[in-house]
């Protein structure tokens, strides 16, 4: 297709929501998921342009290849009234000196300047209380900058142009003296133009409020959107999550409020929905009738290390499972929504997550490593870390069987099981239908039928993949079965580099576009569900069963899963070499 039938007009790009307090003249459908997929093709169409490779369609568009040809003007892309003269985004990355920061939002915000994904006007101000310079803080970010495509034209020139947009203001969270000067250094760069500005809250939780306070106080854009992506924990509970919820209510439109959980930013977990809703074959057996249970796995092959000061106030299921995980569950589970747009997709999901039973302590099985040599090798357990309280019971491991109490999922166990420490890094779906009624071939299968039912596996990471193991004959005269994979694996069918999380969430706000971010609705039913059971696990001191590090975890975990009769897909064999 030639490129000049692409291009658009930028003045309906990077507007605001119509809600947003200050916003100029947005209108909803500015944000829609029909505009986020020209934008995803504008840039990707600048980046084949410095790359000259065409970027490979289906594996990034998300939503559908198909670019209607009226919404398309002709103009070309970037000279149009609002990026030649009108607005420009102020990204300020709070808490810029910090660990969250350097090794994903700063190389995620250079990614999309490198794909020529962000407005053509645009700085990016770092803001934390450390004493930096703008150059120090360049040299800070450039150190964890990288060009994610190898043998990439122009990338060092294209870094230099980046760091030349970034700036640094130290100050104190809660002064205001530190957001005035800002302020005052914000407009230096925007004048003349329509000021859009985003703040992104990279910084433990018990200061959010105060940066708010203050921030949308004496920095919020005079005149254009002014936004605050927040980084979870949002509380631990259901109180203090509603805590957090009215008091930034206080400073912000919930418009304003961008709540980040960067699963949700993660390709596979986009896919999910192109899956479901985009296949004839997949919708029709998406419930009770054919699915036996959902597996919902998150393991990681290294501790807490360094994070034991944060992670044991938390745990693994306010860690992981009640967002994470959880956000999965409902995006796999919600029915088919009226369109693709946010309030429709949040609609569905919080429908979801209202339908569900309060997880009950009998349906958890904890767990928290202990420290283990392996080929001479040491390593520490959770509780030997300076950082962690001595006795400290917090679990590094849990498994769980959920229940959505509605008409398509009645008696389907949703089992997630999460864990630090153990043998492997891996996120997936798996999903394992029901065996064939009547089935011709039993003799064939053996006695464990349920052996040999279908299970489609979405490996968010590593390496990710779809498949679909089914039954098949083994070649030959005779007749054995054998379990094969029907098998898409990206880094064969896609040549491109998948984006990181973070990049497709920080364009996302950038654009207003919040179908990936979490409503207050949606939050206060995710802690509905757990905050019992988290409560009793705490009241109780319910001792977590102890698991080597680099093991597969408690065998609890296997016991909890027998009393639904289901096998984790995770250990079984059959998996071949995927
Ligand atoms: N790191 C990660 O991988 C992930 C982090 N998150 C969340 O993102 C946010 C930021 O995480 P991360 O970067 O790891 O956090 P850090 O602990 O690195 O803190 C970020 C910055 O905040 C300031 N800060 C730290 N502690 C305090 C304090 N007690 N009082 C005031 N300021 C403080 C420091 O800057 P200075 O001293 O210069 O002011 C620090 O550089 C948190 O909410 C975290 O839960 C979420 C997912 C993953
Ligand atoms: O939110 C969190 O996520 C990370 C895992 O993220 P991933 O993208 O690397 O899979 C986890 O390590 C951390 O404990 C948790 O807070």
């Amino acid at each position: 297709m030639a490129a000049a039938a692409l291009r658009f007009h930028p003045a309906t790009f990077f507007s605001a929501h119509p809600r947003e307090a200050g916003a100029p003249k947005c209108l909803l459908h500015h944000c829609s998921p029909h505009r986020i997929l020209l934008r995803r093709r504008t840039c990707l169409l600048r980046a084949r342009s410095s790359n000259g490779r065409l970027p490979q369609i289906g594996a990034s568009f998300g939503n559908s290849n198909v670019v209607p040809a009226e919404v398309l003007d002709g103009r070309p892309a970037g000279d149009g009234p609002l990026e030649q003269g009108g607005s420009t985004v102020s990204i300020t990355v709070v808490g810029a000196s910090g660990d969250l920061a350097k090794k994903k939002i700063f190389p995620a915000l250079f990614a999309l300047f490198y794909e020529d994904c962000l407005p053509e006007h645009f700085t990016v101000f770092g803001y934390a209380r450390s004493k930096m310079s703008d150059e120090e803080l360049r040299n800070m970010i450039s150190m964890t900058l990288t060009c994610r495509i190898d043998k990439r034209e122009n990338c060092g020139d294209k870094m230099e142009q980046f760091l030349q947009r970034c700036f640094y203001q130290s100050g104190q969270y809660n002064s205001e003296e530190g957001f005035a000067e800002l302020d005052r250094k914000l407009k230096e760069k925007e004048a003349g133009k329509l000021p859009n500005r985003l703040f992104y809250l990279s910084i433990p939780p018990n200061i959010f409020v105060d940066v708010v306070g203050s921030a949308s106080r004496i920095a919020s854009s005079s005149s254009g959107w002014t936004r605050f992506i927040v980084e979870k924990p949002f509380g631990r509970d259901s109180g203090s999550s509603g805590e957090l919820t009215r008091s930034l209510k206080k400073y912000l439109s919930e418009e304003q409020i961008f709540r980040i959980d960067h699963y949700l930013g993660k390709e596979l977990v986009e896919n999910l929905s192109v899956l479901r809703f985009s296949n004839l074959v997949f919708e029709p057996l998406w419930s009770r009738d054919y699915i036996r249970n959902v597996q919902l796995i998150f393991s990681e092959d290294f501790g807490t290390e360094g994070r034991g000061g944060y992670f044991d106030n938390y745990g693994i299921i306010r860690d992981i499972m009640q967002n994470h995980l959880l956000q999965i569950l409902a995006l796999f589970a919600m029915e088919t929504p009226v369109s693709l747009d946010a309030e429709d997709i949040r609609n569905e999901k919080v429908k979801v997550l209202r339908s569900m039973r309060q997880l009950k302590l009998e349906d958890v099985v904890v767990g928290q490593y202990k420290g283990h040599t392996r080929g001479g090798k040491s390593f520490p357990g959770y509780a030997d870390d300076p950082t962690v309280p001595k006795g400290s019971i917090t679990p590094t491991f849990a498994a769980a069987a959920l229940f959505i109490d509605n008409a398509r999922w009645d008696g389907v166990p949703f089992l997630m099981k999460a864990g630090k420490a153990l043998h492997t890094r891996r996120a997936e779906i798996r999903v394992q239908f029901r065996r064939v009624p009547g089935n011709l071939y039993r003799r064939n299968i053996g006695t464990d039928l349920d052996k040999a039912t279908n299970e489609l596996v979405l490996r968010v990471q590593p390496d990710e993949a779809i498949y679909l193991k089914i039954n098949n004959k083994v070649p030959g005269l005779g007749m054995r079965l054998d379990r094969s994979n029907l098998n898409l694996l990206y880094s064969e069918r896609y040549r491109r580099e998948i984006p990181d999380a973070y990049e497709r969430l920080l364009l996302d706000a950038i654009e207003g576009e919040r179908r990936l971010f979490i409503r207050s609705d949606e939050l206060d039913a995710a802690w509905a569900i757990f905050t019992p059971v988290l409560r009793e696990l705490e009241d109780k001191r319910v001792a977590p069963e102890l698991y080597p590090y680099g093991s597969r975890g408690p065998v609890g975990a296997h016991y909890l899963a027998a009393n639904y009769n289901v096998r984790w897909g995770d250990i079984t064999s059959d998996d071949g070499n995927l």
